[in-house]
């Protein structure tokens, strides 16, 4: 079969693309009819499309395909390939579209939106950022407008007023995390008219492998405001003189460290002769252990950098700082003390969603990528997704060289400044991809060294990084980017204005060299992408030394091999074993998956219990008619109170007749000035009720953080810690609903009337002074003690 044919069909295990390439030429036959229509009637004919139910039957998909892509040509002056129109129908079909850098995903993605909005569902388009959301939102306007779609978008600033207005739209663009925020936030209201985020209906999750599955398990976390953490800049100042190996040890991942007894002493000696493992006083030793995390584990412009005086992670799936993450409080503490730095706000952790939960909620997901192949196992196991491999407009001509692999790091970054120098000479624009933030700019230092002028691209220049990127193929550049810093950005040859293209083309377009392997071979296979856009010319290498993190944990041998004068390792074994230790990796990152959804699934059961209560009493009278059935003569004594013929309390009765302003019961929306007495402590049951459910919510939260970070000290007795851990939380969340209702009714007989209105705040009824959100990232602890589980479970040892 002629490879052009082969690739319309579909790769196997992906969708079959037969059923979508059928259609393309009864698409292009409706394409003349359409030019003569006026705008106008072309947007009454895609309003046309909405008088039927999903899915689009044939001729109806037919008439999508043709409508979107005349709106497309008018609109945006982009007529979209076939094998965009491919994408957007696996898109409608619910699937995760496989579609190179370059190809039109933004595009593709906003016609199956469309599609979907036009039968009536509401389309929240993720991004992985606000510039994308916003951006793509902005650029595809046109388009929807000639569709007959209303389009809108949220970004972090936005009010709540805002959001409700794009989230009214019937697309809205936004970052994951922002989506998250809101769908927290909304949990908590006490009024429905609070609400920002209507029901979900369709999520088109845009780099979907990054979202789904390197994100999956970072918790997006709504606080409030608490008592603040004791900053421990003491323990900070004892293990800052520990010595390693002497004093403590690290286990071969570096994602543990332990006290050695020597340690233990010193430590001990340090604290005026403490003993850390006293039965009566055990906080001083996770202290220690905070304080030995922060200072050995974590690095500086590794895993955060410090700016303008603050604490800043590092997303480590995206290289980028990672604006709202922060650590488990603890140690972001330990880390503020190592750091000097002033101690950030803490709180408590109101509640929490994983971007896997928040996608979930939607009946119909659908996203779209450059690299979902890798990953189709995952997308299928959490999240019923298939994947639909996207043929390319043009052929791919970028040439993917095999890894270099040296002895030591020196010889490596010798090797690919050579390479580079090489390369340079043509003026061919040259793009480095790097581990991390420290690695950047350790290798910038040393390419200006070499006379080699480059820009650098990290976490610490973020703000800027879409507008670097899309210079990267200009004439002669030299960019060195972390990881996928700058993604969703074109790199187009010739410099964003392609002026100077066919120059550059002439080089050979954009070399890709990736300064180490990643932890996947799908993060590999993105900074590829990079090069050989859209049929454009490019290459792309790797260059790898057995000092890098991925060798040193998870290869099996590290010794014995034999190198160049250079240091190359040629032997085709010893670069099989590259590839090896990269699946090492992967099955553990997937182990860790797995786990932590394990974890998630049970506190989600226990979640929706409490939100389907919650939401009775919230829209309905289920607080009023508990509290009434509960403490039924207060009610009533509150009634004749209110209406001026109680006693007590009731020296504000005169103000009966105008009580309507509802101001002091913290729920003042909607009151109004007809607000009957009965209302009135119908509404106060309910606030009673809905604060008594947060907070025990919260409560049980803390809980289960608390539960789950400590059961890995029984592990040590051989258990499962995932049955422990169920074991634990199962009985402690039964009795959990009546206690609130308990608690309720204790708070109502306590309600008191004061200047002729019902005062919920002296009875303890009061929501956070303010509230914050942020993303956990969970490397730190978690994959630790995940790593723990998954050797446990999977009997899965380190590095083997
Ligand atoms: N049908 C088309 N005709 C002409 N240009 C197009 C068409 N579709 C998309 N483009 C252009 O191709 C470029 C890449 O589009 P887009 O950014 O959506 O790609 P992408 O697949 O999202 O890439 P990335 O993986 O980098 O996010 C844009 O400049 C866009 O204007």
């Amino acid at each position: 079969m002629a490879e052009g044919v082969r690739r319309f069909l579909g790769k196997p295990g992906a969708v079959d693309l037969r059923p979508y390439t059928k259609l393309l030429s009864a698409i292009e036959a409706e394409e003349d009819g359409l030019r003569e229509l006026s705008d106008t009637e072309l947007t009454e004919k895609a309003i046309e499309l909405g008088n039927a139910e999903l899915p689009y039957e044939r001729d109806d998909l037919v008439s999508l395909c043709a409508v979107g892509r005349e709106a497309a040509r008018r609109s945006l002056d982009e007529r979209p390939f076939d094998v965009q129109l491919l994408g957007v129908m696996a898109l409608l079909d619910g699937h995760v579209a496989e579609m190179a850098t370059g190809e039109g995903k933004t595009l593709a993605g906003a016609l199956a939106a469309a599609g979907f909005a036009l039968r009536g569902r509401r389309v929240h388009l993720l991004s992985v950022n606000d510039y994308l959301a916003r951006r793509d939102a902005e650029w595809m306007r046109p388009l929807y407008d000639m569709l007959g779609v209303t389009v809108g978008w949220i970004t972090e600033d936005s009010t709540p007023q805002e959001r409700r207005a794009a989230y009214s739209c019937e697309v809205t663009y936004a970052a994951v995390s922002e989506l998250g925020f809101d769908v927290l936030r909304d949990r908590m209201v006490t009024d429905i008219a609070d609400r920002v985020v209507p029901p979900p209906h369709v999520a088109i999750i845009d780099e979907a492998d990054s979202v789904l599955v390197d994100e999956a398990r970072v918790p997006l976390v709504l606080a409030g405001a608490a008592e603040s953490v004791n900053a421990d800049v003491e323990m900070a100042d004892v293990v800052r003189g520990l010595k390693p190996r002497l004093h403590y040890e690290i286990d071969g991942e570096g994602r543990n460290v332990q006290l050695t007894d020597a340690g233990i002493d010193a430590v001990e000696k340090a604290l005026d002769g403490v003993d850390l493992y006293s039965e009566d006083d055990t906080s001083v030793l996770p202290q220690v252990n905070l304080a030995l995390h922060a200072h050995v584990l974590l690095q500086r412009d590794v895993h955060y950098v410090v700016r303008d005086g603050e604490v800043r992670l590092i997303n480590e799936s995206r290289g980028r700082i990672a604006l709202l993450q922060r650590w488990p409080d603890g140690l972001q503490a330990a880390v503020e003390a190592k750091e000097k730095v002033a101690l950030s706000e803490t709180g408590e952790v109101l509640d929490s969603i994983t971007v896997q939960s928040l996608v979930l909620r939607y009946p119909t997901r659908a996203g779209m990528t450059g690299t979902a192949m890798a990953v189709a196992e995952q997308l299928r196991e959490f999240y019923e997704l298939e994947v639909a491999v996207i043929p390319s407009n043009k052929p791919n001509v970028r040439e993917d060289h095999g890894s270099r692999l040296y002895a030591t790091r020196e010889e490596k970054e010798d090797a690919l400044i050579a390479k580079v120098e090489e390369v340079h000479k043509s003026g061919r624009p040259i793009l480095i991809g790097t581990q991390d933030v420290a690695e950047s700019e350790l290798l910038a230092g040393r390419l200006r060294d070499a006379g080699l002028e480059c820009v650098v691209l990290n976490a610490k220049n973020d703000a800027d990084e879409a507008a670097i990127i899309a210079e990267a193929g200009t004439h002669g550049a030299i960019t060195v980017s972390t990881q996928m810093a700058g993604r969703g950005t074109d790199i187009r040859l010739g410099g964003s204005d392609m002026a100077d293209r066919e120059r550059v083309v002439e080089t050979g377009g954009l070399y890709v060299m990736g300064f180490g392997r990643y932890p996947s071979s799908r993060l590999d296979g993105q900074l590829r992408g990079r090069a050989g856009r859209q049929g454009d010319p490019g290459d792309s290498i790797f260059f790898v030394s057995m000092d890098d993190d991925l060798v040193v944990n998870h290869a099996p041998e590290t010794t014995g091999y034999q190198t160049t004068s250079e240091g190359e390792i040629t032997d085709q074994g010893w670069l099989a074993m590259i590839d090896h230790a990269q699946r090492v990796a992967e099955g553990q990152l997937l182990e860790v998956h797995r786990n932590t959804w394990r974890y998630n699934q049970l506190i989600d059961v226990q979640r929706d219990v409490v939100l389907e209560h919650r939401e009775m009493v919230l829209t309905g009278d289920q607080g009023d008619r508990q509290i009434r059935a509960d403490r039924k003569k207060r009610h009533e004594e509150l009634l004749e109170e209110l209406a001026g013929k109680g006693s007590g309390a009731a020296e504000g009765a005169e103000a009966e007749e105008n009580a309507g302003d509802a101001e002091g019961t913290g729920n003042g929306a909607d009151a109004g000035a007809e607000e009957s007495n009965e209302e009135k402590v119908a509404r106060a049951a309910r606030l009673i009720t809905l604060y008594h459910l947060d907070r025990g919510w919260t409560d049980h939260n803390a809980f289960l953080s608390e539960l789950r970070e400590g059961i890995h000290l029984r592990f040590l007795g051989r258990r499962d810690p995932l049955d422990e851990f169920n074991r634990d939380a199962v009985p402690v969340f039964k009795g959990f609903l009546d206690e609130a209702r308990a608690r309720a009714a204790e708070s109502f007989e306590e309600l008191e009337v004061v200047d002729g209105e019902l005062d919920v705040s002296s009875v303890g009824v009061k929501r956070p002074s303010m509230t914050w959100t942020y993303m956990v990232h969970d490397h730190p602890f978690s994959s630790a003690f995940e790593t723990l589980v998954g050797r446990l479970k999977g009997g899965r040892g380190s590095g083997s």
